[in-house]
């Protein structure tokens, strides 16, 4: 894919510090505490109801906790960070249809970009997601997979140091979903942004992942962090048929069906899989 000469900031880290949250009589994050490093690719994934939205939106300053603290690069956030951008799973939802693709992907952009530079940006991030020559369609005129292209496109085009995404591939087709994960993948690599995601997919999890953080069911508190030592660039066969993919594979499913305990921890509390 062509290489792109826009300026771009370093990734951002992140800390979570002793988050909680409750929401009336409901308890739904007990105590959240994790690392999201910069620049690698760290999947939240737990059982459903554990709280990983309600993570993600206070993550995103959509959402204050109960109690505790977001560090965005160090520093306490209030409100949504600047640098962060987000993807969510439904993208016939985010994506405005009465808009052109070109219009979507420039909506963020609208304040504070002049007309030349949000051009540019949107034919650059459209570009990076293959959506070339795409920028006249409507919305529905696209496949599923291809609208989410635009919604990862729109979230691009703000140059983010922290992409923030909930079960981005959870309404595309296996295959769509397989070619989705790669793409993430290389623009992760290429653009070097810190990327945040949440599924429910186990394989997904260990295939994108740098870090996973495996939440208990609610009240939630992190059940174990897991180093995946995969090497990159990942492949959807040769990845998978790995000895370190499938022991991560099956300890995370142990963990998520409250069947194993978490494996010892390395002095920094992570665990190397399959090293
Ligand atoms: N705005 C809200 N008001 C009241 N309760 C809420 C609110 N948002 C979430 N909850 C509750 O908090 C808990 C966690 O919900 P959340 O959607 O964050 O979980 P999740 O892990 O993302 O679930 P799933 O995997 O099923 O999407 C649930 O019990 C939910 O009912």
């Amino acid at each position: 894919m062509t290489e792109h000469t826009t300026e771009r900031t370093a990734p951002a880290s992140l800390e979570l510090e002793a988050i909680s949250k409750v929401y009336g009589v409901t308890r739904a994050i007990d105590e959240i505490n994790a690392q999201v490093p910069a620049g690698e690719v760290t999947v939240i994934v737990g059982p459903s109801g554990a709280g990983k939205t309600t993570l993600l939106r206070i993550i995103s300053g959509l959402d204050t906790p109960t109690t505790g603290r977001v560090l965005f690069d160090g520093s306490p956030i209030k409100g949504v960070p600047d640098g962060l951008a987000m993807v969510f799973q439904d993208y016939s939802r985010s994506l405005f249809p009465w808009m052109r693709v070109e219009d979507n992907v420039a909506f963020p952009l609208r304040r504070g970009v002049e007309k030349a530079e949000r051009r540019r940006r949107v034919l650059e991030a459209l570009q990076a997601v293959g959506l070339e020559g795409k920028e006249r369609l409507y919305p529905w005129q696209m496949s599923g997979g291809m609208q989410q292209r635009v919604a990862i496109a729109r979230a691009l085009a703000c140059h983010p140091r922290l992409l923030v995404m909930d079960e981005p591939y959870a309404s595309v087709d296996a295959q769509t979903r397989a070619e989705l994960e790669d793409l993430l993948l290389e623009i992760q690599t290429r653009l070097n942004v810190t990327v945040l995601v949440v599924t429910h997919d186990i394989d997904e999890s260990v295939y994108l992942a740098d870090n996973i953080i495996v939440m208990s069911k609610a009240p939630s508190t992190v059940q174990e962090v897991i180093r995946v030592g995969l090497a990159r660039p990942r492949d959807q066969i040769a990845t998978k048929e790995e000895p370190e993919f499938v022991h991560a594979r099956a300890h995370v499913l142990r963990l998520l069906r409250g069947e194993a305990e978490p494996e010892a921890a390395t002095p920094d509390d992570t665990l190397e899989v399959g090293v």
